[in-house]
């Protein structure tokens, strides 16, 4: 199997702070990974560094066969789908949702080529996988934020990339919005031919089934990856977030709550 992010001995300082320290990390091919990690762990700078947007102080980075350093970035970002919120705040209000989609083939913001009918065919196909066709016509700005989220990953899946980074993807959206776009992406994930994914996110309960590994990011450290059940435990999530939880699994997701201090 090959392996589609090898990311060895890896760290990265900014203005004497070590934001990485030392990740090692391997996604194989056909692997779907969450990240989980508290409010300034370093998730973004991880996502940003697998993108070619920022390079190791230390260590070697290789996505998709291509050891930075050696290859073409801009040429390799077009095998990778990603969906960011700073993305969404990027696509212009009036452009039409099937337009913001086919952009994706493009690598562009803006629609500014002529699709043929065959790219046309393939957008309307990935918004109905995404359960949004009905949304093509309809100005981006009028869109939800839950509909627009699911128009950028159907954008992200438009040029098929073989990686798919999903950064928060839930973030704004509330509660049936966000079971009905983790169902999406779910759905997506396990059709035959789904691009590796890595899906970043705060929640635990948001890690379905589908992301059958998970990386734990703590101060720019690895704290613990592998087998989902394995590294989303009680105990081991205690010591992650230095306090006390349990995790519950309910419908083959893990939820945590805060355990119940005793009182004196
Ligand atoms: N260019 C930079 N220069 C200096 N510090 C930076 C830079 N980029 C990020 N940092 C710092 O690195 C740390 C990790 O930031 P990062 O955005 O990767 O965290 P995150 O896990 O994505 O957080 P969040 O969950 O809030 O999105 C933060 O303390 C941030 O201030």
């Amino acid at each position: 199997m090959s392996i589609d992010v090898a990311l060895s001995n890896v760290s990265w300082k900014r203005e004497g702070k070590m934001i990485l320290s030392e990740i090692d990390w391997e996604v194989k091919s056909g692997e779907h990974w969450a990240v989980l990690g508290l409010n300034g762990s370093g998730k973004t700078t991880l996502l940003n560094m697998i993108n070619g947007y920022i390079w190791p102080t230390n260590g070697t980075v290789q996505v998709l066969g291509n050891l930075f350093g050696k290859t073409d970035i801009r040429e390799l970002r077009k095998s990778i789908g990603w969906v960011s919120s700073s993305l969404q705040e990027r696509i212009r209000g009036t452009e039409l949702g099937v337009n913001v989609v086919l952009s994706g083939k493009y690598a562009s913001i803006g629609l500014y080529e002529h699709p043929g009918d065959e790219e046309y065919h393939k957008a309307y196909q990935l918004m109905e996988q995404l359960d949004c066709a009905e949304l093509a016509e309809n100005p981006y700005q009028s869109c939800s934020q839950g509909e627009k989220q699911k128009l950028l990953i159907a954008r992200g899946l438009m040029g098929d990339p073989k990686l798919l980074i999903l950064d928060e993807p839930t973030t704004g959206l509330d509660f049936l919005a966000r079971e009905d776009l983790l169902e999406s992406v779910s759905r997506m994930a396990s059709e035959k031919g789904a691009p590796t994914i890595i899906f970043v996110t705060h929640h635990t309960e948001e890690i379905l089934p589908v992301f059958s590994h998970t990386l734990l990011l703590r101060g720019g450290k690895v704290f613990d990856q592998g087998q989902t059940e394995r590294v989303l435990t009680s105990g081991n999530l205690s010591a992650f977030l230095h306090e006390e939880v349990e995790v519950e699994w309910q419908r083959n997701r893990p939820w945590m709550l805060l355990k119940e201090k005793v009182k004196e």
